[in-house]
């Protein structure tokens, strides 16, 4: 590396009850008729309703859409846009998990253009202009509320994403009591997301750089100290906040220095499967760890360091291993309904995610995926 460049959301409010703020954020965007991008689970918790009696007390009245669905499918992200166009928005919000924040963030990008979704697939391709966007993050999680990545899965079940600096959001309010009520299934799943974007953006082969490895760093100190205590107990709040703060951290480096294999071998689990997507990256995460060894274990070395373990490369790996089997979730892919027939079909998909695959630190071939997969089975 002999220079980088570095890039995030502008604007960052990190506060308990920063939510109720709401209406002050859009206010200073000038937008009058926000649209709030949303799931029927984040209604239910509820969630929802103190930021929209919030933005009612200020005198903003907003558009709800709260058909968001996991892993966002076309249709579900074409219908938000639509009825965005309907309500004649000026403005989103994205307010829930990755799966709401990357929906508000095509909204945002396509409610005002004639470009179809399938045709900016892949990185650059969109032209805008997009509305004012903020973002809500109530996993920790995604780290979207800084990424310039919207993630989609298109009707052949691929999970495909639309890169593109217009994506960055104008701004990100963090609030950790929304995340109390996050059951322990998502908050575990969620929460190793975060952990993989640290690690994957600390080795990230080509745009790793001294910006990204801070965050990176930082980022997984939080996640690794507070993961199995929100775990041990929803409602610990300063846990909620580091596990958001450590969230936002490892965004901001992984979408400057991308992810890899990880999430390139998860894709196709969750396109095929319908698994979520933090928990199809943890079914493949200590067999890469493993594979990557070789020439990733100078940097787990460091990695280790940084979480209070020896400087040793395999000791880093086994505590990631352990942490991720304490998890209450699935651990393995039989558990999915994966079985030896289809992991030909799932290597060929994860070879499809060259974009990731060359931040990898070791090269993986067809075979390798295909024994990765083997070894997670
Ligand atoms: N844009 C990016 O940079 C990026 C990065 C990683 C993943 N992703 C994408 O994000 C999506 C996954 O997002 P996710 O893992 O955050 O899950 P999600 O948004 O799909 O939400 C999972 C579930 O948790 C519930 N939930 C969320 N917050 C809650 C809360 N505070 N209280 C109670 N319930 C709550 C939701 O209702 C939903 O049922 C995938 O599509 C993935 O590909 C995007
Ligand atoms: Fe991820």
């Amino acid at each position: 590396m002999t220079g980088f460049s570095f890039e995030t959301t502008p604007r960052i409010l990190c506060e308990d009850g920063a939510a109720l703020k709401l209406a002050e954020f859009l206010n200073g965007m000038g937008v009058t008729r926000p649209f709030i991008v949303t799931d029927a689970g984040l209604v239910g918790a509820g969630v929802v309703r103190p930021i929209l009696d919030a933005l009612n007390a200020a005198g903003v009245t907003a558009a709800v859409f709260s058909d968001v669905l996991a892993d966002p499918p076309e249709a579900s992200v074409m219908a938000a846009v639509a009825a965005a166009r309907d309500a004649g928005a000026d403005g989103v919000v994205g307010l829930g998990g990755g799966s709401s924040l990357d929906t508000a963030k095509l909204v945002a990008l396509l409610a005002g253009t004639d470009q179809a979704l399938p045709d900016i697939y892949g990185i650059g391709l969109a032209r805008g202009p997009r509305l004012p966007l903020v973002q809500v993050p109530t996993t920790a999680g995604t780290g979207s509320e800084v990424t310039n990545i919207a993630i989609v899965t298109t009707p052949d079940d691929q999970k495909k994403g639309v890169v593109s600096p217009l994506l960055y959001p104008d701004a990100a309010i963090l609030d950790a009591t929304l995340t109390t009520g996050l059951p322990p299934r998502v908050t575990a799943m969620t929460g190793v997301d975060a952990m993989v974007h640290a690690i994957e953006a600390y080795t990230s082969r080509h745009k790793k750089n001294p910006v990204s490895d801070s965050l990176a760093v930082a980022a997984l100190k939080l996640l690794h100290a507070n993961i199995r205590r929100v775990i041990a107990d929803g409602s610990d709040l300063p846990a909620r906040r580091a596990m958001l703060q450590g969230s936002l951290l490892a965004g901001m480096a992984f979408a400057n220095a991308p992810v890899a294999a990880v999430h390139a071998l998860a894709y196709p689990i969750g396109g095929i499967f319908h698994a979520p997507h933090g928990l199809s990256n943890a079914l493949v995460l200590g067999p890469v760890l493993r594979f990557n060894l070789p020439a990733a274990g100078p940097l787990y070395a460091e990695l280790a360091a940084a979480i209070g373990l020896q400087p040793d490369a395999a000791a880093f790996v086994d505590e990631i291993a352990a942490l991720t089997a304490e998890m209450p979730m699935e651990q393995r892919l039989s558990e999915l309904g994966v079985e030896v027939q289809h992991l030909d079909r799932l290597a060929h998909d994860a070879m499809q995610v060259q974009r990731l695959l060359i931040n990898n630190p070791r090269e993986v071939t067809l075979a390798d995926a295909r024994a990765l997969y083997e070894e997670a089975l």
